[in-house]
């Protein structure tokens, strides 16, 4: 399959980039090569969107110094961008995760700020926007994922003006003060607006953005409340939209799937197999020192040695997925989750009951879909995250109404799962005092709570969002009018 023509303009009328192809690929041992689902919430959500729209995907395969073909795989097709070694360690280890990563997300740690880092970063996102200019038709919709690609609006609209370009920052926009530290802020904000239109997925970010715009580059912003859009940045020849479009998951695929019976079968199973305890805590999350994954278990360390929690009835299930495993945030924070498990363990469980189960490794869709079925309390605990779709998951799952959500307020999710559990994640007994209600709510009160939840996520999926991104993008492209959808022509969009 070719078909990017020599002359710069290929065929796919709608293409997505992004710092990473849906799938990695992986290198075993003995030389073979296949190809597995790539981590995080991202991937989740754009999959069945480009899936449905039959478009094509621009991103790097997962592993350095591997130049791949454009293929198809599972109907979709692709489109790498290979990365060095080195470019790996700058690029994305560095200048995405080691410097905006933490910027923002509220200098959970302190951003490492590189002039190298920088170049990589700048030469990197070139790169993609090249890829991205050779394969859109024209007048192709290009929608450019998240922070790994701040420069690339700017650069794709040199090179190929008749797009219409689409951002979307899929983390926490910061506030001016911490923005401001960044000593390449002008680049960055003035690359963002080569597109038409921004998403965030909360209003805080989007009115950041604007401030931003206005403080830094001195443009004028003004302010509307049209559907999503919250205000335009006026450039000096074009008018950027900038909103809010909280992303969600494909609700009724997962809402389907968990009543499966195999599904069914296995969350059965493994109550049995976890000792049919009384209760089953659950966490699920990529390992990164945002999602609070360490203040959980110091939460369940302490109901433990503190006799509000019994250690013969209850067990917990702590997923984590390996995430930026060469960034030293990252490698510390594994040895202290791991001390604590071995500190739980140690004190508190017998031969054969450990009180929890900690995995670090992906596991399959199905396995995680019977997790969340078995789950009485999901424990959802970051100290900041642009939405969680972990938190949204769990809901859609939960179609029995069963089960009960603690929710940190720091998540993007909070703002619309508004009966979960709501907890301050730096309130350590507040978030112990949570659980402990969480674990013994009520049956008739815990599924009032769950079914506004399920409500919420049922009709507000991952595909009511592309929708609303999309629709407003060709709007805002055309300079023409934003405006809000109903319920009925979403439905009637999304269903056509
Ligand atoms: O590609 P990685 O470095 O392995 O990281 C995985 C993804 O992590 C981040 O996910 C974010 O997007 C989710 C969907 O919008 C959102 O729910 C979550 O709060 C964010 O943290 C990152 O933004 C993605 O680019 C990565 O692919
Ligand atoms: N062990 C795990 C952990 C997470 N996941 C998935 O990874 C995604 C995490 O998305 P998220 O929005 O909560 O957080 P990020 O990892 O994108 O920051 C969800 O779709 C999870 O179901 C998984 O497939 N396996």
């Amino acid at each position: 399959m070719n078909n990017i023509r020599q002359n710069g303009e290929g065929h796919a009328d709608f293409v997505v980039v992004a710092n990473r192809l849906p799938v990695d690929l992986e290198r075993r041992p003995d030389g073979t090569t296949s190809w597995r689902r790539s981590p995080g919430g991202l991937v989740t959500a754009l999959e069945p969107i480009l899936r449905a729209k039959s478009g094509a995907w621009v991103g790097w395969p997962g592993v350095p110094d591997e130049h791949v073909e454009h293929f198809t795989e599972d109907g979709l097709a692709l489109y790498p961008v290979s990365l060095s070694s080195q470019e790996v360690a700058e690029y994305y280890e560095g200048f995405s995760n080691d410097t905006l990563w933490p910027l923002y997300h509220d200098v959970l740690v302190p951003p490492t700020y590189d002039r190298d880092w920088w170049g990589s970063y700048s030469a990197v996102n070139r790169r993609f926007a090249e890829e991205a200019a050779r394969c859109a038709a024209p007048g192709a919709t290009v929608w450019i994922q998240d922070y790994q690609l701040q420069l690339v609006p700017k650069i794709l609209r040199e090179l190929r003006p008749d797009l219409e370009i689409g951002f979307f920052l899929h983390i926490p926009f910061p506030p001016v003060e911490l923005f401001m530290q960044l000593p390449w802020r002008r680049e960055i904000i003035e690359g963002m607006l080569g597109a038409d239109l921004i998403g965030f997925h909360l209003p805080g970010g989007a009115n950041n953005f604007l401030f931003l715009a206005h403080r830094l580059l001195e443009l004028e912003t003004t302010r509307t409340e049209v559907g999503s859009v919250l205000g335009q940045v006026h450039t000096h020849d074009r008018i950027v939209n900038i909103g809010a479009f909280p992303i969600s998951v494909d609700s009724h695929e997962l809402e389907a799937a968990a009543k499966e019976d195999t599904i069914v079968a296995r969350a059965i199973e493994l109550r049995r197999e976890l000792g049919n305890p009384d209760k089953i805590l659950l966490g699920v999350d990529r390992l990164d020192y945002t999602k609070g994954i360490d203040l959980r278990l110091e939460a369940i360390r302490e109901l433990l040695d503190e006799g509000r929690l019994d250690a013969e009835h209850t067990v917990m299930v702590q997923l984590a997925t390996p995430s930026r495993e060469r960034v030293q945030h990252y490698i510390d924070l594994r040895g202290v989750i791991e001390e604590h498990v071995g500190h739980i363990n140690g004190d508190h469980a017998q031969i054969g009951h450990p009180i929890v189960h900690y995995l670090y490794q992906p596991v399959s869709r199905d396995e995680l879909i019977a997790l969340f079925v078995a789950a009485d309390v999901m424990l959802v605990t970051p100290k900041r995250d642009g939405m969680n779709l972990v938190a949204k998951e769990y809901v859609a799952c939960r179609g029995d109404l069963g089960g009960a959500l603690v929710l940190s307020e720091f998540t993007g999710a909070a703002m619309e799962l508004r009966q979960s559990y709501l907890v301050n994640p730096h309130d350590l007994d507040g978030v112990k005092n949570m659980i402990m209600t969480a674990l013994h709510q009520d049956a008739e009160s815990g599924r009032r709570r769950m079914s506004a939840l399920h409500r919420q996520v049922m009709s507000h999926d991952v595909h009511r969002w592309a929708h609303s991104f999309l629709t407003t993008l060709t709007d805002s492209a055309a300079n023409g009018t934003v405006r809000d959808l109903t319920d009925t022509e979403h439905d009637l969009a999304v269903n056509a």
